[in-house]
Formats: C-alpha cells, structure tokens, sequence
C-alpha cells in the first residue's frame, strides 16, 4: 500500500511536470507567433521607408522637360547626405532584426524538440508507472484474499458457533458456580457438581473489553463480507443486557463491535442500521416514528426480509449510538419481580455493512446482527400475572423454539424448525450455515437462581456441540466496478 502510495504520488508529480511544459510549450508557440508578426511589421516599415527614400530620390530628377528655360533650385545636399545615411542605418538595423528573428526562431524551434522529448520522456515514465501501481494492486488483492481465506480458516477451525459463559456479579457471599481454568465452568447443586465446557468462560470479575476481545475475530468476519450474529441468552437479571449494551462509562458488545467496524472500515464503507423488538411473537420497528405497525418476514430465497423496516444510513459512531438510543426507548421495558429494569421483548440490531475496497474495485456485504434475548424466566419465581404473564409465556415459547433449532442443528436433522416462532424464523440466515455466530450465555451464580444456570449451562452446552456449514462469503463487484473473480 506504502509503495502504491509513493508511486502515485511520483505520478501526480508527473503528470504536474507535463502540464507546466504544456504550459510552457503554449507559450513559446505564442511567443514565436508574436515575433514573427513583429518581423512581418518591421518587414513593411522597411518597405515604405524604401518607398519614401525612392521617391525623395525621384524628386532630385527634374520633373519640367528641359525645353523650360526656368530653373529649378537644386536638392539640399546637406538633407541628401542625411537621406544617405539614414538608409545605411536603416539596413543595418533591418539586416541585424532579420538575424535575431532567425536566431529566436531556431532557438525556439530547438527548445520545441526538446520539449517533444521530455514529453514523450513523461509519457514513457507514466507508462510505467501505471503498469506498476496495476501490479502491486493484483498483489495487494492477492494478498487480501489470502487474508480473510486464512482468517476464516482460523475461524472454521475453531468453529463457526462460538460459545461463551458470562458468569454476573453478585454481592452475596455464597455462589452456586466454580471456575476451572477459563474454559470450564463448575456448577455446585446441593453437594454435586457439574462441569461445563465453553469456548471462554467469564468470570464476575472480567471487564467488558475482556468479554469483548473473545469475539473480535468474528467482528472482522462481517468486514470481510459474512454474517455475523451475536446472542446473549440467559434468565431475566442475568446480565445480557448489561453484556451487549453496557452503561454509558463501561459499554458492552454492541457499542464496542460498532467502534470496531468503524475503525477497520475508515471512510470505505457505507452503513445500514435496524433495529426490531419480538414482543408477544409481533415484530415491532423501533425506528419507525409509527412504532405500532406490526411487521411481517418474508422469505427471499435463502434469506428472511422484513418489508417496511426502516433502515438508517450511519456513517459515525454518533449516528450508530443516536439510533441504538432512540430504539432503546422505544423498546417494551417492564418492571418484573427479579429485576426492575427487566427486556420484555427480543431485540435485534442489525448492521449492514458494505465496504468497497478502491484498491481491489471490490464490494463486500456482510451484515452485524447483534441480539439481546428476553429473560428465561420460570413465571412460578417472577409471578408474574395478567399482561407480564402474557408476555412470560412469549418470551418461554420463543426460546423453547430457540432451544429446538440448536437441538435439530445438533442432530443434523433434515427439518429445522426455523418457523415455529419469529425469533427463530429472523434468525435462520444466522444459524443455517451461511453465518458465524457467538453466542454468550449470561449465568447468575446466586444459589437461590441454581436451577435456572443449571438450564441455561445446558443450553449453551448444547448450542455448543452444533457446527454450522461453511459460511458463505458475500462478495461481489463494486457498483459499476470491476468483476469479482
Ligand atoms: N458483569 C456485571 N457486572 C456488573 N453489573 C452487572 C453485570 N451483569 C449484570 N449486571 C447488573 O445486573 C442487573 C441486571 O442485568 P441486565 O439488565 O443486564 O439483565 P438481563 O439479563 O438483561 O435481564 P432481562 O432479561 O430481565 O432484561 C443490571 O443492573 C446490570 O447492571
């Protein structure tokens, strides 16, 4: 990129060069113009005056016949020898004007060839230049695409479900859950324990930029044209919400992955943002000044869409965060008995981002789907009643069918039930191979919440053991650019 850089510059320097001579060709053109039309003046001022000595000449000669006795007073000989002599210097000056025009003139000519050369010399350079920069932009495209093919290597063997325990904070002295080593989790249930493996387990004490750094690699996936989705599931208070969104002082995986896309992707790259909530299996548009309007999904191929989702042009961090804020309000948010600022509906973030690549000439597409899950919730615990019982019973069918999907990917059975709610209808192109996913599965290590982190260990064990297909790169030409290979 360096050396690219360099020999556009020389370039530039280049082609400024050439227009100076351009310039400078032009106006010794003109000049050459000027002085010859200044010989051709002086050539008449030559002419004349040759006319006015031949007739002063004339005059000396007697204009009466000689038969006139009458006569004539002779020429001042004075004003002839004057006449003489200016003549004389007239041709001198005429003689010496005629040389310099001609010595102007083959000099001219001379610097012309010269310049013709410097000319066909910056032509040649330039030539040269560009079958450069079009070789180290071949190399650099190579180099790219080795890149993300060994990126996603990387990430294919580690796999494309990735899966991490959050463990939250807890002011209590007892705690139902044991750490061993940062990829076991121990869960102590009256006397017996059980193990659970993770791909990374955080523990209370793990800051957010901790949490964050475990799925950085999947963040550069989506740079290089693929999907990405992040889950948080866990009970209600668990810290999902606390995992994708954070505080404003400490924030959590959605701010941070849109931090980072915006560094790696610079100026390049072009953003769309949605947001949606599944309240009581409707899908709602946060973004939408009719926040009521019901939305239904449509499937398009091997993808699901959302017509009549607004969708939000972003370019700056302070775009990204004005919109997360403004579906933040609108999203349903109830209190409930176990936490006070409980999500009574799904949320779905996406960001779709397209970058084209000037260098390359190519466009990749991937887009960000970042979801904070409502809480499991046993409705017995929270007693929850009337409207909250409702919802309670929404939020469990739609996890239930959640916990389905990831059991039939499990299996590799041949149906996936990807319709049995909306949540798992939205999320199939996350889940159905064309996508990388982490998923962080938020437990609380309050005894009193044992059987609920015993659920959701097993679910995030269970989420685990599945491995999706390899994913599909969505790469194609830039909009009027070249083709992709
Ligand atoms: N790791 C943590 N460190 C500090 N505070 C935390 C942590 N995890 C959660 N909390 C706090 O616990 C409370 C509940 O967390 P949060 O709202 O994120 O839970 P939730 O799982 O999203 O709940 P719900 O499903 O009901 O919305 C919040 O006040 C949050 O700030």
């Amino acid at each position: 990129m360096e050396k690219l850089q360099v020999k556009e510059k020389e370039a530039d320097v280049l082609l400024q060069k050439n227009s100076y001579l351009v310039g400078e060709v032009r106006y010794l053109t003109d000049a050459v113009q000027h002085l010859n039309q200044r010989a051709a003046e002086l050539e008449a001022d030559r002419q004349q005056a040759r006319e006015k000595i031949r007739s002063l000449l004339n005059r000396r000669v007697p204009a009466v016949p000689p038969a006139k006795t009458v006569a004539k007073p002779s020429p001042d000989p004075a004003q002839l020898l004057q006449l003489g002599r200016l003549t004389r210097a007239l041709n001198v000056s005429s003689k010496k004007l005629r040389a310099t025009v001609q010595q102007a003139l083959a000099d001219m000519r001379k610097q012309l060839e010269q310049l013709k050369g410097s000319v066909g010399e910056l032509a040649r350079v330039e030539r040269e230049g560009a079958a450069e920069v079009e070789e180290l932009r071949s190399l650099y495209r190579r180099e790219a695409a080795e890149r993300k093919s060994l990126h996603n290597k990387v990430l294919e063997l580690q796999g494309n479900i990735r899966v991490f325990c959050r463990c939250r904070r807890s002011d209590r002295a007892s705690s139902c859950l044991e750490t061993a080593g940062d990829q076991e989790v121990v869960l102590v249930q009256k006397g017996s324990k059980k193990k659970f493996q993770f791909d990374k387990v955080f523990t209370p004490s793990s800051s957010q930029e901790e949490v964050f750094s475990g799925m950085l690699p999947v963040i550069t996936s989506c740079v290089d044209g693929y999907n990405v989705c992040v889950l948080a599931y866990g009970q209600t208070g668990s810290g999902k919400t606390y995992t994708m969104m954070g505080s404003k002082e400490n924030p959590g995986v959605n701010i941070r992955s849109v931090r980072e896309l915006l560094h790696i992707c610079c100026e390049c790259a072009c953003f769309q943002m949605s947001m949606l909530e599944i309240y009581n299996e409707t899908l709602k548009d946060l973004l939408t000044k009719s926040p009521n309007a019901s939305l239904d999904i449509r499937v398009q191929g091997k993808s699901v869409a959302v017509p009549g989702l607004t969708q939000v042009q972003v370019q700056t961090e302070a775009d990204i965060l004005g919109v997360m804020e403004m579906g933040e309000r609108n999203r349903k948010i109830a209190s409930t008995k176990m936490n006070t600022q409980s999500s009574r509906s799904h949320l779905l973030v996406a960001l779709e981002v397209e970058i084209s690549d000037s260098v390359s000439g190519l466009t990749t597409r991937g887009t960000l789907t970042l979801c904070d899950l409502a809480g499991s919730e046993r409705i017995s615990k929270t007693e929850a009643e009337g409207q909250r019982l409702v919802e309670a019973a929404a939020i469990n069918k739609s996890l239930t069918a959640l916990g389905q999907v990831f059991g039939a990917l499990k299996c590799n059975a041949l149906h996936i039930p990807f319709r049995n709610s909306k949540l798992t209808h939205l999320l199939q192109p996350c889940l159905s191979g064309d996508a990388k996913c982490c998923v962080f599965v938020n437990v609380s290590p309050d005894v009193k919440d044992v059987v609920e982190t015993l659920s959701t260990l097993q679910f995030g064990s269970t989420i685990r053991q599945v491995s999706l297909g390899r994913a599909a790169q969505n790469i194609g030409p830039a909009r009027g650019g070249k083709t992709a290979k």
